[in-house]
């Protein structure tokens, strides 16, 4: 089994738990489920930068990156370098992430919260809308059409934007829908962890412009997302490269004032 059939296995178990611990009906009580959602997609178009910065303590590819910082702290300094959003991995077992990080960041800033999360079920979804995020993240690899249709369309309702990732142009063509803000494109092969660039070039020009396209992971340099910038990517995830610093705020502001 490759790790990301392990991931959705243990999520399907983690989810079913929840549900019977914390009812939909609660979760519509929460006042963030009020709260009015700001657009990540509409911050990238508007940007020259285009950096969404993830909040990242470990993953299965590099195992710990940065298990010592506050995401509070974490949030503010991505937010004063000036970023477009932040991605708040919540995914605990192999993320080491959770709801309350996403929670904790909301109540710290203003700007748009990705929930990033491996998302199987409508249930994740009413749940990111409660905690504060302003954004789902549906992965191409794990979803039927079907699903993907089905749960954006719900995020919409709920006045969140959608990303939709995809790796190769069989996932790319089974999701193209209305229901989608943005086309991110992962750089990294979730099944092998191989990291290159030419996946988010060589797709770039099958994702239809209605749609704002993104780059993710293995961006670590401003040289990349220049090479990037000109196949039309409006935004890029970046988590390890600003998350293995002790200041991963600073990090992305030198960063960010590099590309200017
Ligand atoms: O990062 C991993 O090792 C990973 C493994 C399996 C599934 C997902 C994984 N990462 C999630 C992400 O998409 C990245 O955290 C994100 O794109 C940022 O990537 P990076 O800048 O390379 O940290």
């Amino acid at each position: 089994m490759n790790i990301l059939d392990k991931i959705v296995a243990d999520k399907h178990k983690e989810v079913g738990l929840k549900k019977s611990i914390i009812p939909i009906s609660q979760l519509e009580k929460s006042v963030l489920f009020s709260r009015q959602t700001v657009s990540l997609s509409n911050a990238l178009r508007n940007s020259d930068s285009g950096i969404i910065a993830e909040h990242k303590r470990r993953s299965p590819s590099k195992s710990e990156i940065n298990q010592s910082l506050n995401v509070q702290d974490v949030a503010r300094g991505y937010e004063d370098a000036g970023v477009c959003g932040m991605s708040v991995l919540t995914d605990g077992k192999y993320f080491g992430g959770s709801l309350d990080d996403l929670l904790l960041a909301r109540a710290a800033v203003q700007m748009p919260l990705l929930r990033k999360e491996f998302i199987i079920n409508e249930y994740q979804i009413l749940e990111a809308r409660a905690h504060g995020a302003d954004v789902i993240l549906l992965i191409a690899a794990i979803l039927s059409k079907e699903e993907i249709k089905t749960f954006s369309e719900l995020a919409k309702s709920l006045g969140l934007d959608v990303l939709l990732e995809v790796h190769n142009e069989a996932e790319l063509h089974k999701s193209i829908m209305p229901s989608l803000d943005m086309l991110g494109v992962n750089n990294r092969n979730l099944k092998t962890f191989e990291v290159s660039l030419e996946t988010s070039k060589s797709l770039s020009s099958l994702i239809p412009d209605e749609f704002v396209k993104v780059s993710e992971s293995g961006i670590s340099s401003v040289e990349a997302i220049k090479d990037l910038k000109p196949y039309g990517y409006k935004g890029f995830l970046i988590g390890e490269n600003f998350m293995k610093t002790d200041n991963p705020g600073e990090n992305a502001k030198k960063f960010i004032k590099q590309l200017s």
